[in-house]
This record gives structure tokens, sequence and C-alpha cells, in this order.
């Protein structure tokens, strides 16, 4: 029934992956389930090879904040509330849309959106705080504390819209906003992005082009340009997605929605990739005491950039950590006459570097030492969860979301903490 209704929407807007160019549906891919990949997601019902064009979403299907002001009730009560951001409105129309029910456009694709959501603003406290770590607890507790703010903003909207209550309240608003978060697709003309049916059933892949070790922050803005398999192409007024790799009939076609660390797919989307190649530990870089220096109060000690400075999923730290814990652990002197080599990634010289691999083994250590459970216990806990009875309901989930993640960021601390034990080992 879903599948069918789905398909009847798609026949109703022309949306099409012939690869004949006609107006159908049915061709190259076929609405399935994928139970590790994504629940519901497309499949390929044949042969596909990589950069060929899967599917073509024309502009009348989309969903964006250009409905909701030409929408004749909408945009007639939206001219009062211009201080409202593009996601409050699409959010409100969103609301109004489902309300409408059958006498909705787009009945047959919203009432087949998932109606629950896991993304982080659902973390109830006690959910957040089994992420353990400070930086995701606080995480979580601020997007809660925004989805709120932005819902008591747009309160007077939703009244002069007339909304039954039901569509009204912060409950609805939680479901209206994570169904934006986690299904928009980027726009040119539009900050919040459209919704769009059958294109929003692509589940996500990470980022395929280069690994994150080999990136350098100089050309992070052309990596992040490159992040998408699909975009709006003006010429044939359409949404258009293309394969990303060769596909064998049946397997799933995937779309990557970003680059992405696991807290922020679970803040945005509410799931996990496992083995997720971008997935990063911000770490603070140390003060010069922490290497045996006196402080010089030069600017270079300072932290700046904090992003760049992290350890990557593979247990190494990245390029800038590395050379600026190389550039921290020598003195002064010789900062400035061979700083030229940490740029370069090179040691500065042996002792320096055992100094600096010998602070990232402790740092780990101190970072896991600090956490209330082990890998083994947060592995056992999960074990647990899953044999629950009431495995499947909403607390649970989360509860399971929360373990994992936290399990995530303990495994790539142990990697880091081998990785640098091997490091300095070499130097003995
Ligand atoms: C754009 S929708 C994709 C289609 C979605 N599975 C559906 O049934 O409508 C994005 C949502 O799909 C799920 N999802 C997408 N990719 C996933 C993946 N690789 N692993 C687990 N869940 C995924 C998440 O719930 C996410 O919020």
């Amino acid at each position: 029934m879903e599948a069918r209704e789905l398909l009847e929407c798609a026949a109703t807007f022309g949306i099409s992956d012939s690869s004949q160019g006609s107006s159908q549906f049915g061709d190259t891919l076929e609405i399935a389930v994928f139970p590790d990949q994504g629940g519901r997601g497309l499949g390929v019902a044949r042969n596909v090879e990589q950069g060929e064009m899967i599917l073509r979403v024309p502009f009348a299907a989309l969903i964006g904040v250009h409905c909701a002001r030409e929408d004749p009730e909408f945009g007639k009560v939206l001219v009062d509330f211009a201080h409202l951001s593009s996601v409050q409105i699409l959010t409100a129309y969103l609301l109004s849309e489902v309300a409408k029910s059958c006498s909705s456009r787009w009945f047959s694709y919203l009432r087949h959106n998932p109606q629950v959501h896991h993304s982080l603003p659902h973390f109830s406290a006690m959910e957040a705080e089994e992420l353990q770590v400070e930086d995701a607890i606080s995480m979580a507790k601020s997007s809660l504390e925004d989805t709120q703010r932005q819902w008591r903003e747009t309160s007077s909207l939703l009244s002069r819209l007339r909304l039954p209550r039901k569509f009204t309240t912060f409950k609805a608003w939680l479901w209206a906003a994570a169904t934006i978060s986690s299904r928009t697709l980027h726009v040119p003309w539009d900050d919040a992005g459209v919704l769009c049916p059958i294109g929003d059933l692509f589940n996500y892949d990470a980022p395929i082009e280069r690994t994150m070790s080999s990136r350098n922050e100089d050309d992070e803005l052309e990596f992040t340009n490159r992040l998408t398999d699909g975009g709006y192409e003006t010429s044939i007024s359409s949404y258009c997605f293309y394969a990303r790799r060769s596909y064998k009939k049946g397997q799933q076609a995937l779309i990557c929605y970003g680059q992405y660390t696991n807290l922020e797919l679970l803040e945005h989307y509410g799931f996990l990739l496992p083995d997720n190649p971008c997935d990063v530990i911000y770490i603070p870089l140390p003060s010069p005491e922490e290497f045996g220096l006196k402080s010089t109060g030069d600017k270079s000690e300072r932290q700046h950039n904090l992003a760049a400075y992290c350890i990557e999923a593979s247990g190494k730290p990245s390029f800038s950590l590395l050379q600026q814990l190389r550039l921290r652990a020598v003195p002064a002197s010789l900062r400035k006459s061979h700083g030229y080599m940490a740029s370069q990634g090179l040691p500065i010289s042996r002792e320096s570097d055992q100094l600096v691999f010998l602070w990232l083994q402790k740092k780990c250590q101190k970072l896991l030492e600090k956490l209330p459970t082990t890998i083994e216990q947060d592995e056992r806990a999960l074990e647990q969860l899953e044999k629950s009875t009431s495995s499947g309901s909403c607390g649970v989930e989360r509860h399971k979301l929360a373990i994992k993640w936290r399990l995530g960021y303990k495994t790539i601390l142990q990697r880091c903490l081998t990785y640098s034990k091997g490091e300095s080992l070499g130097f003995e």
C-alpha cells in the first residue's frame, strides 16, 4: 500500500527514473527495505553505471518556502512574519499541509513520512546523559532548547493559521522540525532547502572522494562542494540524482548528504554510521607547560580553528593537530628556525616527536578514564538492550544510539592510544 501510494505520487508529479527520458518511475529504482542500511530506501531495478542520472524530480513536486509564499491562505498570513527564518516557515508550512490531510497536493507523500525520529532534540535529559561525553550531552541539550525556541517564536504564526490544536503543540513541531532536518535537500534559492518526494528515500553513505588524513584544510571548501550526488538543475527545472558508483541490480543506491561526524548525524538525522570515515574527536591544544616549557605569550600558542585539531576515525591525529603539537613541543627558538618542518608534516626532532606521542597517549588515556564505563561494559549493555523485550521502543532505541555513539568515541580514543604508543616506542 505504502509503495503503491508513493508510486502514484511519483506518477502525479511526473517523477522519473527512466533511462529513455520518459516521465515514469520504476525503470531504474524500486522502493525496498534495507534493514542494515537505513531501512526503507531505493534499490536499483537494473544494473546502473557510475554517473548515470537515476532520478529526476520536477520543480512542481518540491515542497519549499516558495510553496508557502504562493499558498493563498498561508501566503496572506506570512507577510506579517517576515522576521521568521526559512526553516521556521517551512516547518510551519509542513504542519499546515499535514493538517489539510487528503486535500493536500502531497497527501500520498506526506502520509508515508516516518512518524518517529531519534535525532538529538528528541533525547530526554536522562537519555542525553547516556552519551557520557560533556560536549555531546551539551549538544543534545542545546539542540532541544533551540527547537523549543524556534517553536515559541513561530507560535503566533501557527495560531494565525488556525490549525487544529494537535498541529500547534511542541510535539507536532518537534516531529516537523526533525522531518525538515533529516529530509530536506539543498537548493540554491533558499536556506531551508526543499522536501523532495521519492528523492528523499535515498539513504546515506559517507563521502568517497578522499581519505580524511590526506586532506589539507586549504582545499576544504572544494572538498565539501563536491559532496553531493545530485542537485537542482535549472535547465530542466528538476532535482536530479546521479549514481555515485556502479550498482548491480538489487543493490541499494545511496547518496551522501554531506560530510558529518557521527554526533552530527545523530543531531540532524537520528542515526550513526558504523565506521564513519568522517568521525573525529576534537582535542584542545596543550599549553607549553604540558610539554615542560614556559609560555612566551606568543600568538602561536593561542587556540585557533579548533575544528581542525582532531583525532580522525583511524585513530591518527589530523594533519593540523600533529603540526600544532610538534610546534608546541619545542622551545620558541627552535619553533622559529625549524617550524617549517611541522608545516610540511615532518618531525622537528626525534625528542620532540617522542614528547608529542607520549602527550597524545596520556591525553587519550585520561579521556577514557574520565568516562564512567569501559568499551567492554558498553558492549555488554548493548547486547542486553538488543535482547530486551522492549527493544524497538523509542526509549530503548535512543538508549542504544547513545551507547553506540559513546562506544564509537571510545574506540577512536583507543585506536589513537595504540597508535601513539607504537609511534613513541619507535623512538626508544
Ligand atoms: C532522507 S531519509 C532516507 C529515507 C528513509 N530511510 C525513509 O524511510 O524515509 C533520512 C533518514 O533515513 C535514515 N537513514 C538514512 N541513511 C541511513 C543509514 N546509512 N543508516 C541508518 N539510517 C539511515 C535516518 O533515519 C535518516 O534520518
